[in-house]
């Protein structure tokens, strides 16, 4: 293996997924940090040459690359206090700007995954790490990953008896923005996004998803991420339960809230909100608490007609 760096250090790309490497594969590897070289070296990488420019001598093709958003390696995890293991060494890059889904058979292990990103009190990482925008997630408590970009979207969002969802709102805002935002400044920042949903703007005096049908409450979902402009969503079976219009709201309305530096980590039994979604993306088949297969959208597209024993069989 050969590694040369540039001095001084370089402002690097790494391609975001490397996908096909082999014992005489070499790359322009870009190395900003060492963690993204190590990562670069667990997916076999084993040539690499650093250059800080393509016009540098020793170079090759210029590697233009977005900045990893989410990087998880051999994340295993154990539900608290017993030594039941649900997550067994779950690996996944998330580049800024991109889509990712998840499908797998009921129970293996999709929902646990994303509740250990955002710290779910349930479970106990064993191994591995989470880095989120270079930091460290493991070490966050989950109020901290809200802070710093993570929004989850809950299978059963929680009711919230007593408090508005404006207030709700207006304070998960604030909290996230670390600033004070007046109601009246807030209600005008928000129309636009209740728009973006079609949300009734009648449901901001309602108590937080009070009495919300199951379709209202995903809706609902989708404006607060619109509100906490989150750097990664990630959304448990965000199209469950939903209408063929609303679903189509809500695809829309995802797209609307995209832009090149966050990215979206959807859970989902269907390949429809994809097609909808109609953006290139990335599919991973999770079976039994590790990432078995990833591809594209023709991946669920062979879920969908085969089932999971296809690629369980591959
Ligand atoms: N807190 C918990 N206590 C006991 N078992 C749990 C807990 N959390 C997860 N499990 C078990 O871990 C396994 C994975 O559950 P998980 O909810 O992650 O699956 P899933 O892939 O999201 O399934 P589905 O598609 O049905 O939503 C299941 O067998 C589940 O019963």
């Amino acid at each position: 293996m050969a590694l040369a760096f540039s001095s001084p250090a370089p402002r690097f790309a790494v391609s975001p997924s490397i996908p096909h490497t082999s014992p005489s594969n070499s790359f322009l590897i870009t190395v900003p940090t060492p963690h993204r070289l190590r990562r670069c070296l667990r997916r076999g990488v084993k040539a690499a040459v650093a250059v800080d420019s393509p016009s540098a001598e020793g170079g090759g093709l210029p590697v233009e690359s977005p900045n990893v958003l989410l990087e998880v390696n051999d994340l295993r995890a154990v539900i608290k206090d017993t030594d039941k293991e649900i997550l067994k060494g779950v690996n996944l890059t998330i580049n800024e700007g991109e889509i990712h889904t998840i499908m797998g058979r009921n129970g293996s292990g999709k929902s646990t995954f994303a509740k250990v990103l955002v710290g779910h009190p349930d479970y106990e990482v064993t191994k591995g790490d989470i880095v989120f925008k270079g930091e460290n997630l493991l070490e966050m408590d989950p109020e901290e990953r809200s802070h710093a970009g993570l929004f989850m979207s809950f299978q059963s969002p929680v009711e919230i008896p007593g408090v508005s969802n404006m207030d709700f709102l207006r304070m998960a805002y604030n909290a996230r923005k670390k600033t004070e935002i007046s109601p009246i400044e807030f209600f005008h920042f928000l129309l636009p996004k209740l728009e973006a949903v079609k949300m009734d703007p009648r449901f901001l005096d309602r108590n937080v998803n009070e009495g919300f049908s199951g379709g209202e409450k995903k809706r609902n979902e989708i404006l607060q991420l619109a509100v906490l402009e989150a750097d990664l969503a990630i959304l448990d079976e965000i199209d469950s339960g939903l209408d063929v219009d609303a679903l189509q709201d809500v695809a829309k309305a995802l797209l609307g809230l995209m832009t090149p530096k966050n990215s979206i980590l959807m859970i989902t039994h269907y390949p429809t909100l994809l097609d909808l979604i109609n953006k290139p993306g990335f599919v991973h088949i999770m079976q039994d608490g590790v990432i078995k297969r990833t591809g594209d959208r023709s991946l669920a597209k062979l879920v969908e007609k085969g089932g999971y024993a296809e690629i369980s069989n591959a």
